[in-house]
């Protein structure tokens, strides 16, 4: 379904990407893992295609990803859609939530007024927002609940490859809990399939079926996470593991 073919990008003289090759089926979940700088969020800005690579090219379902202004970007984010970081960034502060749910809808389809209100609702509810809260501004939502309304706002058009972009670094540790199961209620009922993008292997156990991890802009391993706990993964791999698992350790003391 989505392919990463051979994506490379320079900024300056700096390579934060080289030769980067993955790929998705329908319906299945990749997580990719790596330190802070390692290219992540510039390989998730390139398949979203808000950002071009310098070489390579990035296809969903045989398509190559458009240039920014022409207008089959549209079609792009009905089938690929994003949530980031919470940065309290990525909601309109002078709308409420139910206004900022309604854009993409607007933007990407052609429902009719009493359709979207439906489709706002059933969404809502899907992520476990209280109805109350769509009449809110985004101000007045936990960490949590912001999270909850950015993932409805990207599943309202019902996309088929939803990227995840260090999505619950910002939240406790109960919270983050909370957002992975709803991920994963989220995939099996939508057939949804997921880039996952984290610094933190421990947040992915029974999330994604296959792991790549990078390193300074480079492909290090790819392993299904069946075999996260095996032996003879590459060094860098094997320091994040370790990295995860004292943090659990902790986390459970
Ligand atoms: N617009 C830019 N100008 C200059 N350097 C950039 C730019 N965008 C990214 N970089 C550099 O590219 C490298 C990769 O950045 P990127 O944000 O993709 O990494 P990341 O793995 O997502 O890190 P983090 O987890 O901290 O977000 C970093 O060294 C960063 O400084």
């Amino acid at each position: 379904m989505l392919e990463i073919d051979e994506i490379s990008k320079t900024i300056g003289t700096k390579t934060v990407l080289d030769r980067i090759t993955l790929s998705i089926s329908s319906g299945a979940s990749l997580a990719i893992v790596g330190e802070s700088g390692s290219g992540k969020s510039t390989l998730a800005r390139i398949v979203m295609a808000l950002e071009r690579p310098t070489s390579g090219v990035i296809r969903f379902n045989g398509i190559a990803a458009p240039h920014k202004k022409t207008s089959d970007f549209k079609d792009w984010y009905r089938q690929i859609q994003f949530v980031f970081q919470n940065t309290t960034a990525s909601l309109d502060p002078r709308m409420t939530i139910a206004q900022s749910l309604e854009e993409p809808l607007t933007g990407f389809t052609g429902m009719g007024k009493n359709e979207r209100k439906e489709r706002i609702a059933e969404y809502a509810e899907k992520v476990g927002l209280p109805p109350h809260l769509l009449a809110e501004r985004p101000g007045r939502l936990s960490g949590g609940q912001y999270q909850r309304a950015c993932i409805a706002k990207a599943l309202v058009v019902k996309p088929k490859l939803l990227i995840c972009d260090e999505i619950v670094s910002n939240l406790d540790l109960l919270h983050q809990h909370q957002i992975i199961e709803l991920l994963h209620t989220l995939k099996i009922e939508q057939q949804l399939s997921l880039l996952f993008i984290t610094h933190d292997l421990s947040l992915l156990a029974g999330l994604c079926e296959e792991i790549a991890v990078l390193k300074e802009g480079q492909l290090v391993e790819r392993f299904a996470s069946s075999a996260i706990h095996a032996s003879g993964h590459h060094p860098y791999t094997q320091s994040l593991l370790n990295a995860a698992r004292s943090l659990g350790r902790r986390a459970s003391e």
